[in-house]
C-alpha cells in the first residue's frame, strides 16, 4: 500500500500534520492507498507555492501562445495515461471502467479546447464619451483558483475548471474528494511532465472540513470553483461572500425525464434507464424522476423494468459490468433512506428497492436498480437527491402540468424531452428551468457547450468559450491624449 503526500510547488511533499487518511476501494472495501489528511499548515504552502507562480514565476511570463502549448501537451499526456488514469478513479470509487476510461479520455478535448481559446482573449477598444481620451479594456487573470471537487467523476469536473482556468492565466489549488483523492495528485505530477512550471498546479489532500475551509477562508484565494452536494457548496458559498471573491457552484440535481404520447417510445425507455441507471445513479444529473405521459405507464412500465432487470452489476474493472458498487457507505446509507421514505410515503414499488448481495461473494455495497411508481411530486423520493438508481415514476396529464412538475423541486440542473413535435419540444424547453434541455436524448455534454444548474443546482456554468471570461477580470484603461488634464481644479 502506498501513501500519497500532497502535491505543491511541482514536487510531492509529506503533510505538516504528518497523518493520513486511508482510502478505500469500495468493491473490495479494503484500503487500497493512504492520502495526506493536510491541515491549514498546508494550505498556506500551496498557496503560497502559486502565488509566486502567479506573481514572479515562470508562468506569469508565459504568453498565451504558450499556455496554449502547455495545456495541448497535457491533453497528449492524458490521452497516453488514460487507462492508468481511469483505473485509479474505478479503484477509488467504483464506476464502471467501461465508463471511466472515454471520460478520462474526453478531458484531453476540454483541454486542447481551451488551449484554443488562450490566445483568443482580448479586451476591447472602446467608443467614449470624451474627446481627447480613448480607453481599452485589459482581461486579466484573477489569480489563485481554489478548485474543490467530488468523488462521482473527479478528474472530469476538475478539467472543467482548470482547463479554462490556465488557459486565462490563473493558477490552481485543488482539494479533491477525500475519497478519490489518488487521481488528482497523479493527474499534477503529468502536468509538470507536460511543462507546467511548479506551482501553477497545487493539489492538497484531506478532509472538506480542514483543508476545504482553510481553503476557501484564504486571503490570498481570489475565486473558488466547487462541485459537490447542496450543504458543501453553501459552506463554500458563505466562507467566499465573506471574503467577496467570487465562486462558481456545481451542485446536485432532481432532474426529469418528460415523455409524452407522441415520442418514440423505444428511444424514451432507453433514454430513461440510461440516464438514471449509469454510474448507479451517482451523477449530479441523474435523470431521477421520470414523467409519463398518462396513457403510456401500461406500455412502457413493464419494458422499464425488464431493461432495469437486465443492468450487470458487478466488478467495476469488468468490461461486462454495467454498474459497480456504490461509491461510499455514507453514501449506500442514504440511498437506503431515500428507499425507505419512497415506501413510507405511499410509493409503489416497480422492481430493485433493496440492497443486492456483491455477485462475486465479496463485501461490496450494491443496489439494485429501483423503479418507483405512483409517486406524487410533492413525496420526500420526488424531492431530494438521492445520488443512487433510484427512479420515481410521476404521471401527467396535460402538458402544463408536466411543466408544472417538472418545475417543481428545488433543484434545476437537467432535463430530457421526448417528443416528436417540434413546437412541444420548444415551448416545453424554453419553460423548463434547468441549465441543460435535451430533447429525444438525454445526458450529453461537451467541452463547447455551457453546462450548469438553475436555482438549486448552482451558480455559473462550465464549458463553452464564454466561460473563460469566469476566470478574468476586466480592467479599464483611460489614455488622455491631450495636453491638458480633464476636471482639475482650481482651473
Ligand atoms: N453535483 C455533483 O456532481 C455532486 C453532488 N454530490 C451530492 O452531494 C452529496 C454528498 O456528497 P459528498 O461527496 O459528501 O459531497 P460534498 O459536497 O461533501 O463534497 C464535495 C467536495 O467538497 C469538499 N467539502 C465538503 N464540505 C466542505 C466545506 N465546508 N468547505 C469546503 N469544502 C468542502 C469535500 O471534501 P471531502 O470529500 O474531503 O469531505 C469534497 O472535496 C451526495 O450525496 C450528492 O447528493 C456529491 C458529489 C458530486
Ligand atoms: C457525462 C454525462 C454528463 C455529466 C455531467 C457532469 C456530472 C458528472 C457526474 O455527475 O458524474
Amino acid at each position: 500500500m502506498q501513501d500519497y503526500t500532497n502535491f505543491i510547488d511541482g514536487a510531492r511533499l509529506a503533510p505538516t500534520t504528518g497523518q493520513y487518511l486511508e482510502t478505500e476501494n469500495p468493491y473490495t472495501t479494503k484500503t487500497w492507498a493512504r492520502i495526506a489528511r493536510s491541515g491549514p499548515e498546508d494550505v498556506d504552502r500551496a498557496v503560497a507555492a502559486a502565488k509566486a507562480a502567479f506573481t514572479t514565476g515562470a508562468w506569469s511570463r508565459l504568453t498565451a501562445p504558450q499556455r496554449g502549448a502547455l495545456l495541448r501537451r497535457f491533453a497528449e499526456l492524458i490521452v497516453e495515461n488514460a487507462e492508468e488514469l481511469a483505473r485509479i478513479e474505478v479503484t477509488d470509487n467504483g464506476k464502471p471502467l467501461s465508463e471511466m476510461l472515454p471520460q478520462v479520455k474526453k478531458i484531453a478535448d476540454w483541454l486542447i479546447y481551451y488551449a484554443g481559446l488562450a490566445d483568443k482573449i482580448a479586451g476591447a477598444t472602446l467608443a467614449t464619451d470624451k474627446p481627447g481620451f480613448m480607453a481599452h479594456t485589459l482581461k486579466e487573470p484573477l489569480g489563485i483558483i481554489a478548485m474543490i471537487t467530488p468523488w462521482n467523476s473527479p478528474l472530469m469536473l476538475l478539467t472543467w475548471k482548470l482547463a479554462p482556468a490556465l488557459a486565462a492565466g490563473n493558477v490552481a489549488v485543488v482539494k479533491p474528494s477525500e475519497y478519490t483523492s489518488v487521481s488528482a495528485l497523479r493527474y499534477a505530477e503529468l502536468a509538470s511532465e507536460a511543462g507546467f512550471p511548479p506551482g501553477v498546479i497545487n493539489v492538497v489532500t484531506g478532509l472538506g472540513q480542514e483543508v476545504g475551509t482553510a481553503l476557501t477562508a484564504h486571503p490570498d484565494v481570489a475565486k473558488v470553483a466547487f462541485t459537490g452536494g447542496g450543504a458543501g457548496g453553501r459552506a463554500v458559498y458563505r466562507a467566499a461572500s465573506d471574503r467577496l471573491v467570487p465562486v462558481t457552484l456545481e451542485l446536485g440535481g432532481k432532474s426529469p425525464n418528460i415523455v409524452f404520447e407522441d415520442a418514440d417510445i423505444d428511444m424514451a425507455i432507453k433514454g430513461i434507464v440510461s440516464g438514471i441507471f449509469a454510474s448507479g445513479g451517482q451523477s449530479c444529473v441523474a435523470g431521477s424522476r421520470a414523467l409519463i405521459q398518462r396513457p403510456l405507464l401500461d406500455k412502457m412500465l413493464p419494458r422499464m423494468a425488464q431493461l432495469a432487470g437486465k443492468i450487470r452489476l458487478g466488478d467495476p474493472m469488468s468490461p461486462e459490468t454495467d454498474i459497480g458498487p456504490v461509491a461510499t457507505r455514507p453514501q449506500f446509507e442514504r440511498i437506503q433512506q431515500c428507499i425507505a421514505w419512497a415506501k413510507e410515503d405511499g410509493a409503489t414499488l416497480l422492481c430493485g428497492g433493496a440492497p443486492v448481495p456483491d455477485p462475486a461473494g465479496g463485501p461490496a455495497l450494491f443496489v439494485a436498480p429501483t423503479i418507483f411508481t405512483d409517486v406524487r411530486s410533492n413525496m420526500r423520493i420526488a424531492q431530494e437527491e438521492v445520488f443512487g438508481p433510484v427512479l420515481s415514476v410521476i404521471p401527467f396529464d396535460t402538458e402544463e402540468e408536466a411543466l408544472e412538475i417538472a418545475n417543481d423541486t428545488p433543484f434545476g440542473l437537467g432535463a430530457g424531452i421526448w417528443t416528436r413535435d417540434l413546437r412541444r419540444a420548444m415551448v416545453l424547453s424554453r419553460g423548463i428551468k434547468a441549465g441543460t434541455v435535451w430533447v429525444n436524448a438525454y445526458k450529453g455534454v461537451s467541452q463547447t457547450a455551457p453546462f450548469g444548474g438553475f436555482k438549486e443546482s448552482g451558480i455559473g456554468r462550465e464549458g463553452g468559450a464564454a466561460m473563460i471570461d469566469a476566470y478574468l477580470q476586466t480592467k479599464t484603461v483611460w489614455l488622455n491624449l491631450t495636453d491638458s488634464v480633464p476636471y482639475a481644479f482650481p482651473q
